[in-house]
């Protein structure tokens, strides 16, 4: 009797935590927003705005842009033009049973971003994030946050990044070599149609995966390729609503997901035992784990420094973290980068004779790279125009004041880089198109706000593989500026989509053209 007792009591409770989640906390969420002007689409039991939403992304992809149209946000995310229309800038929308409101306003964006109280955490994710991108430096918070971005930092000081730099450049050359002997046998003038965004994803995993692993690159491109996978599979079921425990179930789904992950897991398990083992047969104790990401990670699960320690477990994370946010971003960049090259062929020349008159024909280094300042321009004009992160995510962990508001705990913020970065009140009337000379006296200088460009974030949680993505992008466009002109092939449809980064829906082919010169 009293054990059944219990049991109706514990049932009792959870069915009464349940409508607090599903029901109660919406609707007095929805009233305490709605008396401070902040209003948004109704909110439907359990699926919140997902059915509105998914509806919309479902129709927009259907559709494909003028090749020259840069207004590409009601493409890529056309929930949230729909709402600010009906609702205003600032506005309530529910990610299933998750409130989260949407700001697009620089001065905003630095109050969240530079708060250093812990007000606006990172969001908890679902598991399925978890399992492709890693529960690292980017997930965490608080003292897990500061002990694992101490440790991770020096991975991208200036030495280090040089070192880097000459991995990037063999990498590129391994391509530029690969389109070039394509070219060499095609018949057409030399020229041969490549889609850009596949081939810039090869080359990225390519590089992330020599600068992690060094001399374990065979290795760790096979790990990262089980990760790749592990990836696309978990992003097919991201627009799903996730109910919590499901991930639990033995469904063929779930079944899948767990061997790829053990098998990604185990892999990187052996790669760290290997370093250490081989550091203890050279009897190296003190740990020379090897210069690139892997060495420097092990290293850290050897110090006896508590605030600068690594578990297994955490290094594994940080490997899957370095892949995810390393290589996709950054071949997202290249790829639309291409893109506006090809488009606007007199930027193309611009920047070519740039390369040539600062780093001749020879392989550039980390050190030319700085004096490249027409080429830094196009690449923060392809940032702000097609950023390779659509949005930056927080969550308040209490109640917080933002600007006028009161942010109740647990609330998502989202800040809308597509809309920020096409603002006319701070980028002029000229907003949606390609002019990288507005980025001539800097980043802080190029809008009415100097927080208007926000494509690496700001603040404690600026990206912090900002500088080597900069490099690399710069290397590489180097590299092929030199040897190969670009257009755009009469087969592209213009197609921007929000595949978690700024994805070609129907990829970019390119008809790539050896170089006189060459
Ligand atoms: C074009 C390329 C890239 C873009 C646009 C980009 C953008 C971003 C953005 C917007 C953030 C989030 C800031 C926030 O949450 O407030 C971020 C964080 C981060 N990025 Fe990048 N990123 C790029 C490349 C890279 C690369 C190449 C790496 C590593 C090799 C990297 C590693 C990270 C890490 C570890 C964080 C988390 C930092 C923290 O929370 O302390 N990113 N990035």
């Amino acid at each position: 009797m009293l054990v059944a007792g219990l049991a109706v009591q514990v049932l009792i409770a959870k069915i009464l935590r349940l409508c607090w989640i599903v029901l109660w906390r919406p609707y007095a969420m929805i009233k305490s927003f709605e008396k401070q002007g902040i209003r948004g689409p109704s909110y439907s039991i359990l699926h919140g705005t997902l059915p509105e939403m998914k509806s919309l992304l479902k129709a927009a992809n259907e559709t494909v842009l003028d090749t020259t149209c840069n207004d590409i946000a009601p493409r890529v995310q056309p929930h949230y033009c729909r709402w600010s229309a009906e609702y205003g800038e600032v506005f309530l929308f529910w990610r299933g049973v998750q409130p989260a409101i949407r700001i697009a306003d620089p001065k905003l964006a630095k109050q969240i971003l530079s708060d250093k109280s812990g007000a606006y955490a990172q969001p908890q994710f679902d598991h399925r994030l978890l399992s492709f991108a890693g529960n690292g430096v980017g997930q965490l918070n608080g003292p897990d946050w500061v002990r694992h971005r101490s440790i991770l930092t020096p991975a991208f000081t200036k030495d280090k990044l040089k070192l880097m730099a000459k991995r990037m450049a063999a990498c590129t050359m391994d391509m530029a070599d690969d389109w070039k002997r394509r070219a060499r046998t095609a018949d057409h003038h030399q020229c041969i149609t490549i889609e850009m965004s596949e081939e810039f994803k090869k080359l990225t995993c390519d590089i992330i995966t020599h600068t992690a692993f060094g001399s374990n690159h065979v290795e760790g491109g096979e790990v990262f390729k089980a990760q790749d996978e592990l990836i696309h599979h978990c992003i097919a079921t991201m627009a799903d609503l996730y109910i919590p425990g499901s991930r639990f179930l033995p469904t063929p789904s779930n079944r899948q997901m767990w061997k790829m992950e053990n098998k990604v897991n185990s892999s990187l398990r052996r790669l760290i035992q290997g370093r250490l083992e081989s550091a203890q047969a050279k009897g190296d104790s003190d740990g020379c784990y090897g210069d690139d990401v892997l060495g420097l990670l092990v290293e850290a699960s050897k110090t006896t420094n508590k605030s600068l320690k690594l578990t297994m477990g955490e290094i594994i994370d940080e490997c899957k973290q370095f892949f995810f946010s390393g290589h996709e971003t950054t071949a997202k960049l290249l790829t639309w980068t291409i893109f506006l090259l090809s488009l606007h062929q007199e930027w193309q020349e611009r920047l070519r004779e740039e390369v040539l008159t600062e780093c001749g024909t020879g392989t550039p280094d980390a050190d030319m790279v700085p004096k490249l300042k027409l080429m830094n321009m196009v690449i923060l004009e392809t940032l702000r125009l097609y950023c390779p992160v659509l949005e930056t995510l927080k969550e308040t962990s209490k109640a917080t004041n933002l600007g006028d508001f009161l942010i109740p705990k647990g609330v998502f913020i989202t800040i809308q880089l597509v809309q920020l970065h096409r603002s006319r009140e701070y980028w002029g009337e000229d907003a949606n198109d390609f002019n990288p000379l507005r980025f001539r006296n800097g980043v802080s200088q190029a809008a009415k706000h100097p927080n208007a460009f926000l494509s690496f974030g700001m603040g404690p949680r600026t990206c912090l593989g900002q500088n080597f993505a900069m490099l690399e992008v710069k290397l590489v466009l180097s590299l092929l500026l030199q040897r190969f002109s670009f257009l755009l092939s009469p087969e592209y449809k213009h197609a921007p989509a929000n595949y978690l980064t700024m994805e070609p829906q129907y990829g970019v082919p390119t008809a790539v053209k050896l170089l006189p010169s060459e």
